[in-house]
């Protein structure tokens, strides 16, 4: 603790010096100033210290843990028999959980608060290491994969995205990779911009000003930390269109609570129907409505999968937990004719 005396031994020193200079009650003053500075710089440097012990996320990755290329190419996911908790003394997050995805399926993840639909996305995207089980995507363990490459390989968009200090574009594309016209494109596709506009707005970027008083038809519009001078609707479509621009096979959305606009609600939805066809989508639904024409409800209970099924397959079922959630959301009938619209569309394309 070297570093930690020597501001002290100077506090000393200082003291004796200011006190030729200043009154009693003036030296007091500086001296503690002094000293409670030296306080902080000695908290600072201990948690600097931890920090610094912390083990590395990524080095927690098996010896063994590849970075494959070009992975996962379908989008398949299964989970077998995984079981996880949080800590040694809580009961099970997950509790022998096992299901299949098959390539571009869409499923909606619902059921009561705390039934470990989190959880589900948390053990995925490895945040959170599991006791039993394993999780398959297209044909790996994902223990066998380095965690760099898989949290690079599946896009994940949270209720808060994470948005940094920076421009439109150092946000979309942060190592510059793609082009102007891939960028308009991409925040065109999430509806932050009229598709029409995207020619003009690459050929003219200067004067984009002329366009609509709309800030995404500029790239070199501020974006403050966090996003917080965005709406929470359009910092979720502002990071779907990130995901977008990276083209994966698989995509985790924890759909936003209430406080998301109905109109964002809607956009994002059909921005996933009409272009992600080939992407594999698990969604946390906190709205049934957003999820009711998925080709899969995955219905978790007490850490448990308790049903797995075509929404109008579950809707249909008196007796199942997803469709007493319909009846309580108080939309019902609406909810059991979307359901039936897509199952007769998903009929019709089978055949
Ligand atoms: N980081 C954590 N540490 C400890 N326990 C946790 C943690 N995250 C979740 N849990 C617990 O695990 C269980 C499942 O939680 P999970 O967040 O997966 O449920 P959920 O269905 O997503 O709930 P909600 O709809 O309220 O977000 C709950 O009992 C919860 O208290």
């Amino acid at each position: 603790m070297i570093i930690a005396r020597a501001p002290y031994l100077d506090a000393g020193l200082a003291g004796i010096l200011l006190s030729n200079a200043f009154s009693f009650t003036e030296t007091a003053q500086w001296i503690i100033k002094v000293f409670s500075g030296v306080e902080l710089l000695m908290s600072s440097v201990e948690r600097i210290k931890e920090y610094i012990e912390v083990p590395l996320e990524f080095s927690k990755s098996n010896d063994s843990a590849t970075s494959p290329v070009d992975w996962p190419q379908t989008g398949e996911i299964e989970f077998k028999n995984l079981s996880l908790r949080y800590s040694p003394h809580s009961s099970k997050a997950l509790d022998n959980v096992s299901f299949k995805v098959r390539t571009g399926t869409k499923v909606g993840i619902v059921g009561r608060t705390g039934a470990g639909k989190s959880s589900i996305i948390a053990a995925i995207y490895r945040l959170s290491d599991w006791e039993s089980g394993t999780i398959i995507i297209d044909n790996k363990d994902i223990k066998c994969v380095s965690l760099e490459c898989l949290r690079n390989s599946i896009s994940c968009i949270p209720q808060n995205p994470t948005l940094f200090d920076g421009t439109i574009r150092s946000n979309l594309d942060p190592y510059n990779q793609y082009s102007d016209k891939q960028v308009f494109d991409a925040l065109a596709k999430v509806g932050l911009i009229e598709r029409n506009e995207v020619l003009c707005l690459v050929t003219n970027q200067q004067q984009s000003s002329s366009f609509s008083p709309n800030k995404f038809n500029d790239l070199n519009s501020v974006v403050r930390s966090g996003g917080s001078n965005l709406s929470q609707g359009q910092r979720q479509l502002l990071c779907l269109a990130r995901s977008m621009l990276g083209s994966r096979k698989i995509m985790l959305i924890d759909e936003a609570t209430a406080s998301i606009d109905y109109i964002s609600d809607a956009k994002i939805q059909k921005t996933i129907r009409e272009t992600m066809e080939n992407t594999t989508i698990l969604t946390i639904a906190h709205r049934l409505r957003s999820v009711i024409d998925y080709n899969k409800i995955l219905v978790m209970d007490m850490g448990r999968v308790k049903e797995y099924d075509h929404p109008y397959n579950l809707i249909s079922d008196k007796n199942t937990i997803f469709h007493h959630l319909c009846e309580q959301s108080g939309d019902f009938e609406k909810l059991f004719d979307l359901a039936k619209a897509s199952f007769d569309r998903e009929k019709q394309t089978t055949y």
